[in-house]
């Protein structure tokens, strides 16, 4: 649906050029939840704000649905914002307007419906995110979640295609963020919508997106389903925002640093699996197939998305052939294994 092309962005500041992204390059599928993560000033705000051109790239194609938007017109461009919703980090609601009155303007702004046909579509977005008891209220006496809740509304009022989220959580504590995520996760299911959205955090990524492209320096430096990004996170930032997120992985990423290495005197292995495998007795299997002894140092069991996982880190002891034994077995089990030491 969504294909960027070797796009550019520079920025002129004091008379010099500033550069905000630099040869990205992506593709995103209908229907997908995409992530863009990074650190601040990475160069997500200005990759998500150019895929409805209000950022307009230096140089570099975005086609949407096969069509390069950089080339419309002002009338194109105008449809095309239309069929594109987006929510902010701080809601950018009208202070004036009622929630339903927010929700009402977009509508009222494309001028397709009549009055009656407005309400009932507001109406119908309002019971969507469970709003319908605030509809009278302004923005003023809502809490953050709330807001949202009312920003949703109102970008999926003209029936987009793709919704775009920019830091749509940041300043919402943990257990509203969680329930803003799951409404958008039921928008995405529901309605077929593709979702692109920028984070800084991992957990948002992990709870939500299909992929995830990581950004820094306004470089992509490396992207993928984002559970192989997760468990096997390859580039320095990648390893340090998931170390951040999650202290587990950060230890089974950097085992030198979390053990006394005077203390291991096996061999370490990481083993990761998902799916079904994760409610295996896998160590049982491991104890019974071979006389390894091994170690428990580490172990994680939780869920991206809606796929379970599981990571353990074991120090085996036993002879090279023991060890290989352990290892045909893993394969068996479909268990992705790396020796760290
Ligand atoms: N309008 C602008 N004029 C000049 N420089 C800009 C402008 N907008 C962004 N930049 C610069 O471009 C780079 C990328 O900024 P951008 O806002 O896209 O990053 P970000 O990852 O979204 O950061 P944050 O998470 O802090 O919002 C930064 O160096 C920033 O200073």
């Amino acid at each position: 649906m969504i294909r960027i092309e070797q796009l550019n962005k520079t920025y002129r500041v004091d008379g010099r050029e500033v550069s905000a992204l630099t040869d990205v390059n992506l593709e995103i599928g209908k229907g997908e939840v995409f992530g863009i993560i990074g650190r601040s000033g990475a160069g997500k705000s200005t990759l998500l704000r150019s895929l409805n051109l209000l950022e307009r790239p230096t140089s570099g194609r975005v086609l949407i649905d096969g069509e390069d938007i950089t080339r419309f017109d002002s009338r194109r461009l105008h449809a095309l914002r239309q069929r594109i919703g987006m929510i902010f980090q701080h809601f950018n609601l009208l202070n004036a307007k009622t929630v339903a009155g927010n929700i009402d303007w977009p509508l009222k702004c494309t001028g397709s419906l009549d009055a009656a046909q407005r309400a009932e579509r507001v109406a119908e977005l309002l019971a969507l995110v469970g709003l319908t008891e605030h509809a009278n209220k302004y923005p003023t006496q809502l809490s953050g979640g709330q807001k949202q809740r009312v920003g949703i509304a109102r970008a999926l009022a003209n029936r987009p295609q793709l919704l775009l989220c920019d830091e749509a959580t940041s300043a919402l504590d943990p257990e509203t963020t969680q329930s803003i995520l799951r409404l958008l996760l039921d928008i995405n299911r529901q309605f077929g919508l593709t979702i692109v959205l920028i984070t800084h955090e991992m957990q948002v990524i992990r709870t939500l997106c299909d992929r995830v492209a990581v950004i820094d320096g306004g470089r992509i430096v490396e992207s993928g389903k984002v559970v192989d990004v997760f468990l096997h996170p390859r580039h320095a930032v990648t390893r340090g925002m998931v170390a951040q997120s999650d202290p587990l992985t950060a230890a089974m990423l950097d085992p030198g640093h979390a053990f006394a290495k005077d203390k291991l005197r096996g061999t370490l292995v990481r083993l990761t699996y998902l799916g079904d495998v994760t409610y295996q007795p896998i160590l049982s299997h491991l104890a019974a197939a071979t006389p390894a002894r091994f170690t428990i140092l580490q172990g994680e069991v939780s869920s991206i998305k809606d796929l379970p996982f599981g990571q353990l880190l074991l120090e085996f002891e036993g002879s090279e052939d023991d060890i290989s034994k352990v290892f045909a077995e893993l394969d068996r089990f479909e268990i992705h294994h790396e020796v760290l030491q």
